[in-house]
């Protein structure tokens, strides 16, 4: 299977939901313009990291994101990695990652992990306990949110079910730049799949943000990179590289999981 892809990498408003939805949409119809198969959207972009007002925009059980993310998919014919917003729920606010089909069809709901201290995620959200596992276009894939990549334990258990490409999206400040890009890439190589990153630009009161939005093949190759500023970075993916690699370095078969306890 092979996908045009289109991450948006933007400078969130914070704390302003009505801003981001304007944005997002018009950025979406822009995207569209090249015609791509699937769309990327980064971390919490409705509201960026204010989660000290997450009474007041947090949505009820991400009924918002969830419509305009599935009408949009709709109309546009376009699959969506439709970033994470904030899900309240009966147990608490969730940092959600919800994922659409052409067809305007859920196909996962993700709660985010692993909580980002450094960020106070842990002062006001709640973990999941779910994999992001799902299909498009019968491509079993896999998606997580930010921090979730530091343990490559947890992706390395969404890809020995079968993933083939990993989606992340994310918030990752410009200081911790270098460790994106090598965790990213390091994922990448150790299993042998496509992974597509979509990050922030621009800045809130408390963080600068990296961008660098980027594609990597199952090789570690980056194939497509932003800068740190807004752009609309696009990139081809084919999912035969993912076989073809695992094909030439067994890594999959020559695991010993018995040994590592
Ligand atoms: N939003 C996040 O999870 C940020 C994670 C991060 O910056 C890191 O260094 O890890």
């Amino acid at each position: 299977m092979k996908w045009k892809i289109t991450c948006i990498q933007y400078d969130i408003a914070y704390g302003d939901p009505e801003r981001n939805y304007a944005e997002v949409e018009r950025r979406i119809e822009r995207a569209m313009e090249e015609k791509p198969d699937l769309i990327v959207l980064p971390e919490l972009w409705t509201i960026g990291y204010d989660l000290t007002r997450l009474d007041e925009i947090a949505e009820d059980e991400a009924r918002r994101a969830k419509t305009f993310l599935a009408e949009t998919a709709r109309k546009h014919g376009v699959h969506l990695v439709g970033g994470s917003t904030a899900k309240r729920t009966a147990q608490g606010v969730f940092n959600t990652l919800l994922i659409y089909d052409r067809e305007g069809s859920l196909c996962v709901e993700y709660d985010k992990a692993h909580l980002f201290q450094l960020m106070d995620e842990h002062l006001h959200l709640q973990t999941g306990a779910e994999k992001g596992l799902f299909e498009l276009d019968g491509i079993p894939s896999a998606g997580v949110v930010c921090y979730d990549i530091r343990f490559p334990e947890w992706i390395r258990a969404h890809m020995s079910d079968g993933a083939q490409v990993l989606f992340v999206v994310a918030e990752w400040p410009i200081e911790r730049l270098d460790h994106w890009r090598a965790l990213l890439m390091a994922r990448a190589i150790e299993n042998q799949c496509w992974v597509v990153a979509c990050n922030r630009s621009g800045s809130d009161p408390d963080h600068d943000f990296a961008g660098h939005s980027m594609i990597i093949d199952p090789w570690g190759e980056i194939t497509a990179e932003a800068g740190e500023k807004d752009e609309l970075l696009s990139g081809e993916i084919d999912t035969a590289a993912v076989a073809e690699t695992r094909g030439h370095i067994p890594v999959f078969d020559d695991r010993r999981p018995e040994l590592y306890r």
